[in-house]
């Protein structure tokens, strides 16, 4: 049987939402360029959509650091499987993801570019589902609070399906 998704943050939401925050980022940023980081596969979506909105100097580097396997759980195990292009040294850097969920992926990438000296280092995520939380992690910039549900679209996967939805989904899944 086929996977069913039921729609949880619909596209005119998630796009409404984006301008919001790329404003508040052009705002707080103002008279400074911004290095956005995207951490891969997920967040590039979001990051794509986010730094059209931004109207500060924006530059770019991406990152691919992976705790989930095939499953809805987080490992516990981060892996850096592709590392940035530049270094951070001096640099407004602004962390883009589409999730923060136990918060171990993110709690453990902030500690390692903090130690790269960038001049600021803040964090943007999608959403956040801060029921789940295992480590702290500070957020700066937040489009959604969502409930404790497994989530896909916009960047999202499950078993690496769903990426592509142009809205946020909750996977109820086929037999
Ligand atoms: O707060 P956490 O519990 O650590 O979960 C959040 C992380 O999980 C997802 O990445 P994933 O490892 O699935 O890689 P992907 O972006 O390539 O799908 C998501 O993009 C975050 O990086
Ligand atoms: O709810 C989720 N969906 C997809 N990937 C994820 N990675 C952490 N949480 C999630």
């Amino acid at each position: 049987m086929e996977d069913k998704i039921r729609v949880l943050v619909p596209e005119k939401d998630v796009d409404a939402k984006i301008a919001e925050l790329g404003k508040k980022i052009s705002e707080d940023y103002a008279g400074r360029q911004v290095h956005l980081v995207c951490v891969l596969k997920g967040g590039v979506f979001f990051m794509c959509e986010l730094a059209k909105r931004i109207t500060v100097p924006v530059t770019m580097d991406f990152m691919s650091v992976s705790s989930y396997g095939a499953g809805t759980e987080s490992s516990g195990v981060v892996k850096i499987v592709k590392d940035l292009d530049q270094p951070l040294d001096g640099k407004d850097v602004l962390i883009v993801e589409d999730i923060v969920d136990s918060g171990r992926t993110l709690g453990y990438l902030m500690e390692i570019l903090r130690k790269r000296n960038p001049k600021s280092l803040h964090l943007c995520t999608l959403l956040d589902k801060p029921e789940r939380r295992v480590t702290d992690v500070k957020v700066d910039y937040t489009g959604f609070n969502i409930p404790d549900e497994f989530v896909v679209g916009y960047g999202l996967d499950y078993d690496q399906k769903y990426r592509n939805l142009p809205y946020i989904g909750i996977v109820e899944l086929g037999k």
